[in-house]
């Protein structure tokens, strides 16, 4: 049925307009798109809008998700639907509420992503012409996964690089992400040749924009700060136990940034926040380590997220919200958030050499 007349390779049209019919096939034989690679760029997704039904249906999803929380359905269920899905809507949808980009009419996390995704086309086109198609898709909310696997089989994608946007691998985020894309795979008919991308948390490109987005922050500011904090998202100090290395990759990062910006230790920390329901999640929790660090005298800090490639709810409301609050209620004077790498240049050549690392062998 397919033999190498189907690359279509005569073609410069885009891959839709572009499929033939194999030489010699019955006239019902499916059109074959031209062969591409495709590169799936993975976050963990966001509510469509920060009203009760559309947070709830968001909320739902993601914590159902038995790699987030990995309590029995028996036991978990029931309190999410009864407890957490009434209440937790109305709360975290005002928050949304306050850092939504109204103009683009979604959350921030969306527009970001957005942007990241073209600026990463547009490197790798540059490079790979149409060989190549760049995407996102989102593990919770939409685009689905799904929709995203079925465009990329259906514009020609052979082959397909999926690359979950979390620097430190987590079983609640990098796992969670990779399933979601292998269950996509088990409804395709013609499953194409696939790779993931691992975690890039001791990366030197993206240690060096790390690094140059402090040292970006520092020069701007009148007085330096005593204290960089490294606030990562949690987890359940229990899922360490049990063997997730997330924690370990955190702390990594941390020790390479120091290096890289030439810091003593007292300079920079490591702290974890978002806690979530009544477990013990790792430690120290960023809200409280802000406060102690007023309390012994360390006036003035600057916070970075290293764990979120993406501004999200979690560092634009909670961190320069929430933490800021709790560091001035404690005496501190000055609070400098530095935002995450976001489409700056330095973090999407990053993330391009990463792409281009894993693609080897498929694109030279
Ligand atoms: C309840 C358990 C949760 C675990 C475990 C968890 C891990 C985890 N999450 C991220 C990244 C993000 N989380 C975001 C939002 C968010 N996270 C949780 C819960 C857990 N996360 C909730 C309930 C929410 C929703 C907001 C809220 O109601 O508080 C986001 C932001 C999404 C956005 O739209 O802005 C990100 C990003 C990581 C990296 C991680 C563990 C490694
Ligand atoms: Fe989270
Ligand atoms: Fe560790």
């Amino acid at each position: 049925m397919f033999d190498s007349k189907h690359d279509g390779s005569k073609s410069t049209a885009s891959a839709a307009a572009m499929a033939e019919r194999p030489a010699h096939a019955p006239a019902d034989h499916p059109k074959i798109p031209r062969e591409k690679v495709g590169i799936l760029l993975a976050n963990l997704g966001t509510p469509d809008n920060y009203d009760y039904w559309s947070m709830r249906r968001y909320l739902n999803e993601f914590l159902s998700d038995k790699r987030v929380i990995d309590y029995s359905p028996w036991v978990w269920q029931p309190i999410l639907q009864l407890v957490v899905l009434t209440k937790r809507p109305f709360a975290s949808g005002e928050a949304y509420k306050s850092i939504w980009n109204h103009e683009a009419g979604e959350s921030p996390l969306m527009t970001i992503t957005k942007s990241q995704t073209s600026k990463i086309r547009g490197t790798l086109q540059a490079a790979f012409g149409d060989r190549v198609m760049v995407d996102f898709c989102m593990r919770y909310g939409n685009p689905s996964t799904k929709s995203k696997v079925r465009e990329m089989v259906d514009m020609g994608c052979r082959k397909i690089l999926f690359f979950p946007l979390y620097p430190q691998y987590s079983g609640a985020t990098s796992a969670t992400a990779n399933d979601h894309f292998f269950s996509a795979l088990m409804e395709e008919k013609w499953q194409p040749q696939v790779r993931t991308v691992p975690a890039y948390f001791e990366d030197p490109k993206y240690i060096e924009a790390l690094a140059a987005s402090v040292e970006r922050a520092y020069a701007a500011l009148e007085h330096q700060p005593d204290v960089l904090v490294c606030s990562y998202h949690g987890v359940p100090q229990r899922y360490l136990t049990e063997g997730d290395p997330y924690h370990c990759q955190c702390v990594k990062t941390t020790r390479l940034l120091k290096e890289k910006l030439g810091w003593t230790d007292d300079r920079i920390t490591t702290t974890f926040q978002s806690r979530f329901g009544p477990e013990e999640w790792l430690q120290p929790y960023t809200v409280e380590e802000v406060a102690r660090l007023a309390e012994r005298g360390k006036k003035k800090i600057a916070v970075i997220a290293p764990a979120f490639s993406a501004d999200c709810i979690e560092t634009l409301e909670e961190i320069n919200e929430e933490i800021r609050e709790s560091f001035e209620e404690a005496g501190g004077e000055e609070f400098t958030y530095i935002p995450c790498l976001n489409d700056d240049d330095h973090h999407i050549a990053a993330l391009c050499e990463v792409v281009r690392t894993h693609l080897k062998g498929w694109l030279d």
